[in-house]
């Protein structure tokens, strides 16, 4: 499924958040939205999953207005995983991985075999599925991200949408959980704040500042140190991975003058 934010600004209370934003991110491809603090990506992202409506502009699903797709139906093909999605609620985790089907369910209708299999792979491949009668409330900040991970897949969306899902992970589940994005086959719009593990991830990266959308293409032509200094305010030592050539930003902690 294609997405593509046209023009898209975003005024709350007098402060522009977005301004002007044009991305697109095409069927199965991988999109890190990249920038400093406060420069739009979440704010970007919710008009995707529709938490925010753009005040000007629009936000299309394969060339269709999001507006004018019911929000059951967008809730089916868009699964998000956000800063907000936290549950307070002392449920199970398997039992809040089986609340990732409830956009599918008609009327009372319980969850079915498949859907139940569907739950458990989902908790295999992040790693959770120990945990599945574990109180979610009882996990420590990295488990119960895996367990919104799993949520989200088992709501078989077409668009995956991810507010900087490596907060609170270990090293080895960022990996896995950005290699599973490489090639879980949706299309996916991530927001990072770690640009060596979105140039590893992303198939193109779109790097915003000031609400707007300063630059997009592969993570090669994007992280250049012009741009990156200009956009973070360091400068960073930028070389080649030496099996992937995705490139990899190295900093120099005694450098007072790398960073601004
Ligand atoms: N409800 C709001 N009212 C006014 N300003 C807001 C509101 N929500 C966000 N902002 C501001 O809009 C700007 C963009 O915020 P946004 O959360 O989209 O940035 P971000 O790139 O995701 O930042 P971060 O990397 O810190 O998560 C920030 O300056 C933020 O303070």
């Amino acid at each position: 499924m294609d997405v593509t934010w046209q023009d898209v600004s975003v005024r709350i209370a007098g402060a522009t958040l977005v301004e002007r934003l044009n991305l697109s991110a095409s069927s199965g491809e991988v999109v890190g939205l990249v920038g400093p603090n406060g420069s739009g990506k979440s704010t970007a992202l919710r008009c995707l999953y529709r938490a925010l409506h753009p005040t000007t502009g629009t936000v299309l699903l394969d060339g269709t207005e999001l507006n004018s797709i019911p929000l059951a139906e967008s809730a089916r093909s868009v699964a998000a995983l956000t800063q907000e999605s936290r549950t307070e609620l002392d449920f199970t985790v398997a039992e809040v991985v089986a609340l990732g089907r409830f956009p599918h369910l008609r009327g009372n209708r319980s969850l079915s075999g498949a859907e139940w299999e569907l739950c458990r792979e989902s908790m295999r491949r992040t790693d959770v599925e120990h945990l599945a009668r574990r109180s979610v409330l009882s996990l420590s900040g990295g488990e119960r991200q895996r367990v919104l991970i799993a949520r989200a897949l088992v709501q078989e969306p077409q668009v995956l949408v991810l507010d900087e899902p490596t907060n609170h992970l270990d090293v080895r589940h960022q990996v896995e959980l950005l290699s599973f994005l490489r090639g879980c086959g949706l299309t996916v719009l991530v927001a990072l704040h770690d640009l060596n593990l979105a140039a590893a991830a992303c198939d193109r990266l779109a790097v915003l500042s000031g609400g707007s959308v300063v630059r997009t293409g592969k993570p090669v032509e994007v992280l250049e140190p012009e741009l990156v200094r200009e956009v973070f305010g360091v400068t960073p030592s930028i070389v080649p991975h030496p099996r992937t050539g995705a490139p990899q930003l190295l900093y120099d902690l005694t450098d007072r003058e790398g960073m601004e």
